[in-house]
């Protein structure tokens, strides 16, 4: 079955099982699938919360869109327990479809159409639609009701996308590289949008390759490798359970070389006047380094003292070489 875009339309929808709130939005459990003899998902579970933001993060071939199709409803499973918003995706069928929403990075869209007509004509088939125009303006497109798709910018479409795929008011949002391409302010007006899709309570599972991205919207965060959840929890959680050590970085004075520094536990690099001491002693080796520091009537005025953030953890997780830029 070939995964739609946003464009595609679908039919009406009946009432059905899997009301919201009566089970976690997704549970999987166990869920395989193979390529031939390419283990793509190997015994993979979580569950997903009502309402939850959840990041799904990996390498390329890791294993993210497999799982997202499966998901969907879109790409068959070899073995493993799949529910979403009560449903089997593998047979949900029409009622399972019109409780979600699916946002692809590359839509295609018939481009002689103005926004108001997709919007309409997108929303007219789903029973709990929403207005073209409070759709439009939702996501920054208020102004470009009457514009054909063809004129649009890039970032003007991908805002398409989304509205597109917000048109039944969907219970769960499927969002993929949601800001991929986006200028910073267009990212911060999507960022924005997905909070305010929170507060209604919509549920949400987004690939991104920016871990930023995932930093600021998601409750949850997995993280996929080879087709293994590696790592599944609060961003806070990934970033403490992964032990790392917290940058203390300074620049030394003018004519103080790094062998006068004091014996700070941590491991140092020094590049010119920069010194970068990664140490899992925080405390001790800052009041070691101040303590030195007044000892000589020294300032630092560059001592910044940085704790891992969940890019850390990423890199920790997923073997990948962390580049030394913060
Ligand atoms: N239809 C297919 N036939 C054979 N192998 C496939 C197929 N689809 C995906 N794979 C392989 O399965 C693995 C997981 O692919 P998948 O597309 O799920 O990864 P991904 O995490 O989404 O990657 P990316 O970040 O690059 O989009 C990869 O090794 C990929 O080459």
């Amino acid at each position: 079955m070939t995964r739609p875009g946003p464009g595609l339309l679908r039919p009406g929808r009946p009432a059905g099982a899997g009301r919201r709130g009566d089970t976690p939005a997704i549970v999987v459990a166990d869920l395989t699938r193979r390529y031939g003899d390419l283990l793509a998902l190997d015994h993979v579970g979580f569950t997903v919360e009502t309402g939850q933001i959840v990041a799904l993060l990996g390498p390329n071939g890791a294993g993210k869109t497999t799982a997202v199709e499966i998901l969907e409803g879109y790409r068959p499973r070899d073995d493993g327990q799949v529910s979403v918003l009560g449903f089997d995706p593998a047979d949900g069928g029409r009622a399972y479809r019109e409780r979600i929403g699916i946002v692809l990075q590359t839509a295609g869209f018939e481009d002689e159409f103005t926004v108001d007509e997709l919007l309409r004509l997108q929303a007219s088939l789903y029973p709990r639609r929403y207005d073209p125009g409070e759709l439009a303006g939702l996501v920054g497109l208020a102004d470009r009701r009457r514009t054909r798709v063809k004129a649009l910018s890039g970032g003007q479409r991908r805002r398409l996308d989304l509205a597109l795929g917000l048109a039944g008011r969907p219970d769960l949002l499927f969002l993929d590289e949601p800001t991929t391409g986006f200028d910073p302010a267009a990212r911060r007006h999507a960022w924005d949008l997905i909070d305010r899709l929170r507060e209604q309570g919509t549920t949400i599972l987004l690939t991104t390759h920016y871990i930023e991205e995932a930093e600021r919207l998601a409750d949850r965060v997995a993280v996929l490798r080879a087709g293994r959840l590696v790592a599944w929890g609060r961003p806070s959680e990934l970033e403490a359970r992964c032990g790392l050590p917290t940058r203390l970085a300074f620049r030394l004075p003018d004519g103080f070389t790094a062998d006068r520094l004091p014996p700070m536990s941590g491991v140092r690099t020094v590049e010119g006047a920069d010194v970068v001491v990664r140490t899992h002693r925080a405390v001790a080796d800052t009041r070691l380094l101040t303590d030195w520091a007044a000892a000589n009537h020294l300032d630092l005025p560059t001592l910044t003292l940085t704790p891992p953030g969940l890019e850390d953890a990423y890199l920790s997780l997923t073997g990948e070489p962390a580049d030394d830029h913060r």
